[in-house]
């Protein structure tokens, strides 16, 4: 059996091919609206195509919400199949935005979900939250790395009320949010050139006075729709810019229905990202 190449090192190779951009897939049911679709499955399907068909063969990575699909119930997720292994054939890195948490033994069934390469929403990496305990990640952590893919951890979260978790202080001093980051740090130590277990810190936080230095991935989701902007970037990552990979969902589909409009917010997005963070 041949060892599959590491996340963290596909990441890079498509963030320097492709740039860092990540390209959210939230068919909203005010979007779908605005697209002139209805809100039902064939409604789903069509947005998700487009989006899939539009930016799966240029962008890094598309992150489908699994929340938008899920509430469709099972017709919902067959499209979030087919939407995960269309834009796999075309090239994009799939990271299912999922935040999955709990206690290990069901965690290891989240892992068999999004992380066995022999199952239907089999993805690149997948988000996980880390509150019942960094250790309960460890089932996937260990599937994530037989399978070649990732994890990415919440740490500092875009929305304001996750200040009230993650920045409370640990026994040892520190915030929550840094024991966090360091646990994904040894998680990474001696990966090259990119470890594959990354960290989710909000581009809306400003300077967060963390030490992101996990050697891994930085999602940073908060930009357009929640107000963060290119500009804030270096801000709140620093020296870790180069290994940030900045996402957006609202602020490129709202160019949508047209394939063209989406490329071409896509680019401009791109650009923009890529000269902030150097
Ligand atoms: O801290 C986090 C973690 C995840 N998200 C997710 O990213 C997108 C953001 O969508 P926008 O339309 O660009 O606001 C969404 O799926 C969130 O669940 C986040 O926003 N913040």
């Amino acid at each position: 059996m041949t060892t599959p190449t590491p996340f963290g090192a596909r990441l890079r190779r498509a963030m320097d091919t492709r740039g860092p951009l990540c390209v959210g897939i939230d068919p909203h049911a005010a979007l779908l609206a605005d697209w002139g679709l209805d809100d039902n499955v064939a409604g789903l399907e069509r947005f998700t195509r487009t989006v899939v068909d539009a930016l799966a063969d240029r962008v890094a990575v598309l992150k489908p919400q699994s929340a938008f699909f899920e509430r469709f119930g099972s017709r919902g997720v067959a499209v979030l199949e087919s939407a995960v292994a269309d834009a796999r054939d075309a090239g994009a890195l799939v990271l299912m935005d999922a935040k999955r948490g709990d206690i290990g033994s069901t965690m290891a069934a989240y892992a068999a979900a999004y992380l066995d390469p022999a199952g239907p929403l089999f993805s690149d990496a997948v988000t996980v939250s880390p509150y019942l305990g960094f250790g309960s990640l460890r089932p996937a952590l260990e599937a994530a790395e037989r399978a070649g893919s990732g994890v990415f951890v919440l740490a500092l979260t875009s929305n304001p009320e996750g200040a009230e978790v993650q920045r409370a202080t640990t026994a040892g001093g520190g915030t929550v949010a840094q024991a966090v980051l360091d646990r994904i740090a040894e998680e990474n130590a001696g990966a090259d050139p990119l470890g594959s277990v990354g960290a989710v810190v909000g581009a809306t936080l400003g300077d967060t006075g963390a030490n992101l230095a996990v050697n891994g991935p930085l999602l940073a989701p908060g930009i357009g729709a929640q107000g963060a902007t290119a500009a804030d970037l270096p801000k709140v990552f620093g020296d870790s810019a180069r290994n940030v990979v900045p996402s957006i969902s609202r602020g490129v589909l709202r160019a949508g229905p047209s394939a063209a409009a989406l490329r071409d917010a896509a680019a401009a997005a791109a650009e923009e990202l890529a000269r902030a963070l150097g």
